[in-house]
Parts: structure tokens; C-alpha cells; sequence
């Protein structure tokens, strides 16, 4: 049987993915000693984030090829916006922040870099260019998420506990699973060049969920601050 593709993106993006268990930040979760103003940081970043990147699905379920791929894609962006997204409004109400304070967080630099990237990608070429976009952010949190949750005491006393289950879930196991799956599908029949193209994808995204865990680690929004 021939390689799957998510196998051949594996070999190439498991460097990047091992040194995000390195990071301060990630590590922070993992054992709880993670700064709550650095964390704070993160869930208004990433509720922006998840915002524009909740356009990438819906613009997979418009590129779908068939119905199938098309629930798929339903099925994701359901997932993020009331799944994933409930797991940051539930840890802000925590520290008083609202709703709408997340949804009006100012994107930093890197949140804009990477959600412009994807959506940049995903509208210009066909429905392999949004499963190549989306894939790292999805694949990358559940590595990190089954990795924390075998660490001792990770899933014990923890304040980042529910982050550390959500993402070793078995629902999103099932949604990273569903995205791999759809990623080997629309790779069949590609030439080399074009499998190519959407390795650099994966990997560019891969490094880019590096720099996002640098920006929150940092509290880090735009080099110069300015109202706007
Ligand atoms: C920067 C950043 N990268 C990846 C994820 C994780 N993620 C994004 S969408 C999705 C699947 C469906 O909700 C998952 C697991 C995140 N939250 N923030």
C-alpha cells in the first residue's frame, strides 16, 4: 500500500510539533504553573483567531466536491464555534471577562499573520488548499493535548485541567481525525508539485502555531502601540 499523505506531512512537520512541548507556554499548561495573564492572553487571542478561522470551514463546506465532505466541514465548524469556542467563554467568565469582551479583542501581528495566510490560501485555490490550511492548528492542538494529558498530574489539580481535556478529547480526537482523513482524500490523484505546495502549507502553518505560542507567551500584540 502506498504511504498515506498525512504520513509523509508527519515526517516533516514532527520536528516543529516536538519543540512547541518545549515551549514555556505549553509546558505552563501542562503542570499548571502557566502565568493566568499570559493564559489570559491567549483566550482573547485565540477567540479572534477561531473566529476568522471558523470562515475557513464554512469556505471548505462552499469548495466541497460532494455531500460528504460538505457535513464534514458542517460538522468542524460546529465544532469550533460551539464546542471549542464554549471552552474559552466558560475559563473567561472564570476571570469576569465577557463574551463580548473576547469577541472584541484587538487581533495582534501574529493573529492576523496566520489567519490572513489561511484565508488567503483557502480562497484563491480549491478545497485541498483548506484542508491543508486547517490541518496543523487542528492535528497540532491534539498532539499537545494527548501529550499533556499523560503527564503526571496534568489532568489531577490543575487550572488548565479543562483546556488539557478538551483537546485529548475523544470529540476532537474524532474532528482531527476527520480533517487527516479528508486531507489523504483530496491528495489522491495529485501530482508531486501539487502534494509539494500543500506540504509547504502544513508546514508554514505548522510554524506559525509556533509563533502564536511565542505571541501569547509574550502578551504580545503590535511593535508599536497607537489607539485605534
Ligand atoms: C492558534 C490555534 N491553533 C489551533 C487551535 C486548535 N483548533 C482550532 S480549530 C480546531 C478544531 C475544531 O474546533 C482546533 C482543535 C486553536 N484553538 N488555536
Amino acid at each position: 500500500m502506498s504511504q498515506l499523505f498525512t504520513d509523509r506531512l508527519w515526517n516533516k512537520v514532527e520536528p516543529i510539533w516536538n519543540s512547541y512541548l518545549e515551549h514555556p507556554f505549553v509546558k505552563g499548561l501542562g503542570d499548571g504553573t502557566l502565568e493566568q495573564e499570559k493564559f489570559k492572553h491567549w483566550l482573547k487571542q485565540d477567540y479572534v483567531y477561531l473566529i476568522e478561522y471558523s470562515r475557513l470551514f464554512a469556505l471548505g463546506a462552499s469548495k466541497s466536491e460532494d455531500l460528504e465532505m460538505m457535513t464534514t466541514f458542517a460538522k468542524l465548524l460546529h465544532g469550533v464555534l460551539d464546542v471549542e469556542m464554549e471552552l474559552h467563554r466558560n475559563y473567561a467568565a472564570d476571570f469576569g471577562i465577557s463574551a463580548e469582551e473576547l469577541e472584541q479583542t484587538e487581533p495582534s501581528a501574529i493573529t492576523t499573520a496566520y489567519t490572513s495566510y489561511m484565508l488567503n490560501l483557502s480562497q484563491r485555490g480549491g478545497v485541498e488548499n483548506v484542508v491543508a490550511s486547517v490541518l496543523a492548528c487542528e492535528w497540532s492542538y491534539l498532539f499537545i493535548g494527548s501529550s499533556l494529558a499523560k503527564w503526571p498530574g496534568a489532568l489531577e489539580d490543575n487550572f488548565y485541567r479543562s483546556w488539557v481535556e478538551m483537546y485529548s478529547s475523544a470529540e476532537f480526537t474524532e474532528l482531527a481525525e476527520s480533517s487527516k482523513q479528508l486531507m489523504n482524500k483530496v491528495a489522491e490523484r495529485k501530482s508531486e508539485q501539487e502534494l509539494a505546495r500543500l506540504e509547504e502549507i502544513v508546514v508554514r502553518t505548522s510554524q506559525l502555531e509556533y509563533m502564536f505560542w511565542d505571541m501569547v507567551e509574550g502578551k504580545e500584540g503590535w511593535p508599536v502601540q497607537v489607539e485605534t
